[in-house]
Formats: C-alpha cells, structure tokens, sequence
C-alpha cells in the first residue's frame, strides 16, 4: 500500500461536491493557534483522530469522537486533525462535522483531496484547515487548490515528502507546511526527514508522523513550529495523559 494506491481507490468512487453552500463561518486560524501554543511556552502539538492506518489496522475504536476531541483540548492540542479517508483510515466526514461542533481549536480536515470541489466541502462540514499533499499536483493545481482554499477562509496544510515536493508547494504560494516523515512509496518513517527538508520551506512548519514519545517531538520541534501525533496518541491507554506530556514537555 502506497499513498498513489489510495488516491486512487478515493478517486474511484468520487462524486463531486455539488451543494450551494454560505460563506457565513470564518474558520480558525491554525498559524495562530501554532504561534499562541509557542508564546505560552507549549510545544505545539496536532492531535489526531486516527481510528485505522494501512500498516498497522484498526488503532482505536471511536465512539464518541468530540469527547476526545474535547480531551485532547483540555490536555493542550493547538489543533485537531480528523481523518475522513473511509477505508483505509476507516474516517468520515461526520466525525469531522461532529468534532466541529463544539470547537476550541481549530480543525483540520486529513484525506487524500484531488478535486477542487472537495476545498468547499471541506468548509462545509466544518473544516478550518485542510490537508493538501504537494505531490499530487503540479504546480498550477496546486496552486488552484490553494486559492480555492483561501476563498472560504482556510490556510491549507500542504504535504511535502521530498525537496521536489517543497519546491512544487513553495512556487504555488503555501504558507503552511506538513513535513511528512513517512514515505510515500513504502510508508516507512524516517524522523530525519523533518531535519533534511526543513530548510526547503519558509513559513509555518509541522512536522507530521512517527513521532511517539517527548524525546522524538524535543527532536522535530528544533527544525519545526508545530508537531502532528496522530498513532501514539490513538494505542495509548491514555490518551490525554500522554498529549499532555507531550505539550508540556515532560517526560511519562
Ligand atoms: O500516526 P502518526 O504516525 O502519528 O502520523 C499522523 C499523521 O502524520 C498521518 O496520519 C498522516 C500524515 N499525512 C497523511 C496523509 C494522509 C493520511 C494520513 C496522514
């Protein structure tokens, strides 16, 4: 399983977002929300509702997504993400509706997007940001899928897993970085990553997957703003135990 394999099962049965939808709510920044965990001396941490992954299987049972979304808040996440990928990630668009109800911070919206339809549906169930994965487009798409993105309000995260990749995103205008330490091709994690591609972007920098204790976060916080967990977070007994000590930078 690679993530070219998943685009294209997402692709398969894709129906545009065809719904007239208003441009009433101002979504959140997560560029501030980074910024303020910083200046209160937190490490910024993403927390992620993950119920699956291709290698690993099912990681949590998710019944009730907005009260780990509410505990993962009250522990210190300066951002929620929420899978939507349905089958391979087993995520959905309601956990993403209903995690959104009652937001605290803002939440970022975690699928395999190609289509510029998905940025308004994205805005529609909820979302303050989404994820854009840099090698999926060439520049110009990508830089449409930024645009759009804008429209409705929200910064998009953009993915990059090599120096190509943050050239592409660099030359399309994104200001919000995901450093992916998994990659693409054999989805094996390589923590490095974040220190040899940091220096490829200028922005806000998150540095995403395979981290899973505050020794490996100290580590991607010396190159990067922000940290996304999404694994750790999910197979620990105790979720917010563990984000906490993360934020706070202690040890378990
Ligand atoms: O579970 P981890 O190793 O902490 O990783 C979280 C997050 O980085 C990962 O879920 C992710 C990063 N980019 C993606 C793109 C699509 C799906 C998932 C992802």
């Amino acid at each position: 399983m690679d993530f070219n394999s998943i685009l294209r099962s997402r692709m398969k049965d894709f129906r545009p977002f065809d719904q007239e939808v208003k441009v009433i709510r101002k979504p959140m920044s997560l560029i501030d929300s980074i910024c303020r965990a910083k200046a209160e001396g937190k490490n910024p941490v993403i927390a992620e509702i993950k119920p699956a992954s291709p290698l690993a299987g099912q990681l949590r049972k998710i019944d009730d997504p907005r009260q780990i979304s509410k505990a993962f808040v009250n522990s210190g996440a300066c951002g929620i993400s929420v899978l939507t990928e349905p089958k391979f990630f087993r995520g959905s668009l309601n956990t993403l509706k209903e995690v959104s109800r009652d937001r605290k911070v803002p939440v970022l919206r975690k699928d395999f997007l190609f289509d510029i339809s998905q940025v308004k549906e994205s805005y529609h169930y909820g979302a303050d940001s989404l994820l854009l994965i840099s090698s999926f487009f060439d520049s110009e798409g990508l830089g449409e899928m930024i645009s759009e993105s804008r429209r409705y309000g929200m910064e998009p995260l953009v993915e990059i897993h090599s120096e190509e990749d943050a050239g592409r995103a660099v030359s399309a205008g994104a200001k919000l970085f995901a450093i992916n330490n998994r990659d693409k091709d054999t989805l094996k994690i390589d923590i490095k990553r974040t220190e040899r591609l940091a220096g490829f972007v200028e922005g806000v920098r998150v540095s995403a997957s395979g981290i899973e204790d505050p020794g490996q976060l100290r580590y991607v916080l010396q190159f990067c703003d922000a940290a996304l967990i999404g694994s750790a977070l999910m197979m620990s007994a105790y979720p917010s135990a563990l984000l906490k000590a993360f934020v706070e930078g202690g040890e378990l």
